[in-house]
């Protein structure tokens, strides 16, 4: 479905993100002028484009229990940024340990790492719909997808949920993960809205955001999510869906 069409280096220019973001990011270890060499995909001649879904909000906010719902009832493709670089810290790959500090620290992995792995599952995949999950975190996160993978959401998920109970929640969590303790939550939580905030407002401002509140049982919070995927439901028909009670299935009588 995607071809690689060039390499791009640097990849970011030095007009964007604006100073303000630029110090932010550099106030939490991030060089907005990283500059490396990768490829850009594309997806191929005569294909459709994939159905991207972003899924955003802070830690503890419900971003991996819902995803598991979207999948169950609309059959997208599940990716969850933190889990592809867990995975590399369980494989020991060349960047599991500095991936593993980042994480204890609650700091963001560099782009290039992050959209390299994401790049690597949407060009080995058969879907053609994907929820994206715990990703972008920041706006250069954003701009190295947009222009390493060649694609924009189509739809970009906020799950909005009050600091207290996302600590209450990741706290009780009880997955074993390094991160889920409160000293680096409250880490995780400032990186949340000094660099995923402006995200948020750059979807907003393209209309492509849904803000869900993210307070109430599993359920509830669900039919909130249903209806944003209503309007998209052709699209997402035209794709094989993986669960038969989905209710885009095509009827086969
Ligand atoms: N609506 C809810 N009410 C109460 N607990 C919830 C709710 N949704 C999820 N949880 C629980 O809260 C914890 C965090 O949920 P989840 O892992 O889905 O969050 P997340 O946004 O993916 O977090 P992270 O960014 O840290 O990966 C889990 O233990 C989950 O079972
Ligand atoms: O795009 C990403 C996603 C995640 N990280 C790092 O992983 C942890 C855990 O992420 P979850 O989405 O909560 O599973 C996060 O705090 C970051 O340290 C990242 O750097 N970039
Ligand atoms: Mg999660």
């Amino acid at each position: 479905m995607w071809r690689r069409v060039a390499s791009l280096s640097p990849m970011i220019s030095s007009s964007s993100p604006s100073r303000s973001l630029a110090r932010n990011q550099a106030a939490f270890g991030l060089n907005i002028r990283e500059s490396f060499a990768t490829e850009i995909s594309k997806p191929e001649e005569g294909a459709k484009s994939p159905f991207i879904t972003f899924v955003l909000g802070g830690p503890g906010s419900g971003k991996g229990t819902q995803c598991e719902k979207i999948v169950e009832t609309f059959g997208l493709t599940h990716l969850s940024a933190g889990d592809l670089l867990r995975r590399e810290i369980a494989m020991h790959t060349k960047n599991g340990d500095m991936i593993l500090n980042l994480i204890k620290d609650g700091k963001i992995v560099p782009s290039e790492v992050t959209v390299k792995l994401l790049q690597k599952e949407l060009e080995s995949s058969n879907s053609s719909k994907f929820l994206i999950d715990g990703f972008p975190r920041t706006e250069e996160n954003r701009v190295a997808f947009e222009r390493i993978v060649g694609a924009d959401p189509d739809v970009v998920l906020f799950f909005d949920c009050p600091e207290e109970e996302m600590v209450k929640r990741v706290l009780n969590r009880n997955q074993g993960r390094v991160d889920d303790n409160i000293t680096t939550i409250k880490k995780r939580l400032k990186i949340f809205e000094a660099l995923n905030r402006p995200v948020i407002d750059y979807y907003k401002n393209k209309g492509k955001l849904y803000t869900i509140n993210a307070v109430g049982t599993v359920d509830d919070i669900f039919k909130q999510v249903l209806p944003i995927f209503t309007p998209f439901e052709e699209q997402l028909k035209q794709s094989r869906h993986v669960n038969p009670k989905s209710p885009l299935v095509e009827n086969s009588s």
